[in-house]
């Protein structure tokens, strides 16, 4: 039986707060539903960050959330009062355009991406070099009309070679319509930013990426390769990133199939999750085939620092 199958330990007190605390020298933290929902701090997540920084911890941010830049997290952060550079954030979109220059090896001034997705992925494909289109394109916005669509009428570009598919607060039929195009093509690579089924918004739960994903592996009848967590490309990079002893890690994260599992594959020494967005103290407790259990689990991250203030 492996750690990660004995029972979850509550935080619930001082002193297993404090032992959690002493385990572990970095914490990679979730965004979606352990910092923020949306626009909204969760309680204390300045608090208790500004603690951890205090006591010499590393701090990782790695989100499945493609909708921003790297760089656009470090003001959605410094907005909250947070000083987070660049380098410590890892976001799925960032993890696609990797996937895109170091496993499908397109060629930058070469290969274009159709983009499915907000300004996160395309902007980090910029800065590898990649052109992409479709993504935050206003003609997009257009009601879809074969007829009229100057993605279809002027042709599909002849150098697209790859699609990255995100969450996109914008889907309509049109972007759907004209992705499709480029998937039936196979010699386009498909990729998926991330699998979520739905995305923490404050006092909603609603669709995320991995439901727009699905619908254009269903309408292609493809898969995509999904590079966000629980990928472990992307803990791979981030271990040698930052050169992390992994035992000493603590994967902390609202959902079981992608944070806790990130953690548990990648034989990181802990695992924390927070109920303050996608899952229930319910599902953390129970044994299921498709995701592990954590080592720790908490009604929300802030509670660490009121309970050891
Ligand atoms: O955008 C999402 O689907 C989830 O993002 P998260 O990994 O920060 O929770
Ligand atoms: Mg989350």
């Amino acid at each position: 039986m492996t750690a990660q199958q004995d029972a979850p330990v509550k935080i619930t007190d001082r002193k297993i707060a404090q032992e959690f605390l002493d385990k572990y020298d970095t914490f990679l933290f979730d965004c979606d539903g352990v910092l923020w929902l949306g626009s909204h701090a969760l309680p204390y997540t300045l608090e208790i960050l500004n603690l951890l920084k205090q006591l010499g911890k590393k701090l990782i941010f790695v989100t499945n959330n493609s909708t921003k830049s790297r760089l656009a997290y470090t003001k959605k952060f410094a907005s909250f009062g947070i000083d987070v550079k660049e380098e410590q954030i890892f976001t799925s979109g960032y993890a696609s355009a990797v996937y895109v220059r170091d496993f499908l090896k397109l060629q930058p001034g070469k290969d274009k991406v159709w983009v499915f997705g907000e300004s996160g992925i395309g902007e980090e494909l910029k800065l590898m070099g990649y052109e992409s289109l479709g993504g935050t394109d206003a003609r997009l916005d257009i009601p879809f009309n074969a007829a009229e669509s100057p993605f279809l009428v002027d042709g599909l570009d002849k150098d697209v070679s790859c699609v990255i598919a995100g969450l996109d607060t914008k889907v309509n039929y049109h972007r759907l319509a004209v992705t499709l195009q480029y998937l039936q093509k196979d010699s386009v690579h498909f990729v998926g930013t991330n699998v979520d089924s739905t995305f923490p918004q404050k006092g909603h739960t609603f669709p995320g990426a991995g439901s727009m994903v699905e619908s254009l592996a269903f309408s292609s009848n493809r898969r995509p390769s999904y590079c966000g967590k629980p990928n472990q490309n992307m803990l791979n990079s981030i271990v040698s990133a930052f050169d992390l002893d992994r035992s000493k890690c603590c994967m902390v994260g609202d959902r079981l199939n992608t944070d806790m599992k990130f953690g548990v594959e990648g034989g990181l020494g802990g695992t924390l999750l927070v109920l303050s967005g996608i899952e229930t103290e319910e599902r953390a407790l129970k044994l299921s085939p498709d995701y592990p259990r954590p080592k720790f689990y908490i009604d929300k991250l802030g509670d660490i620092y009121t309970m050891t203030k």
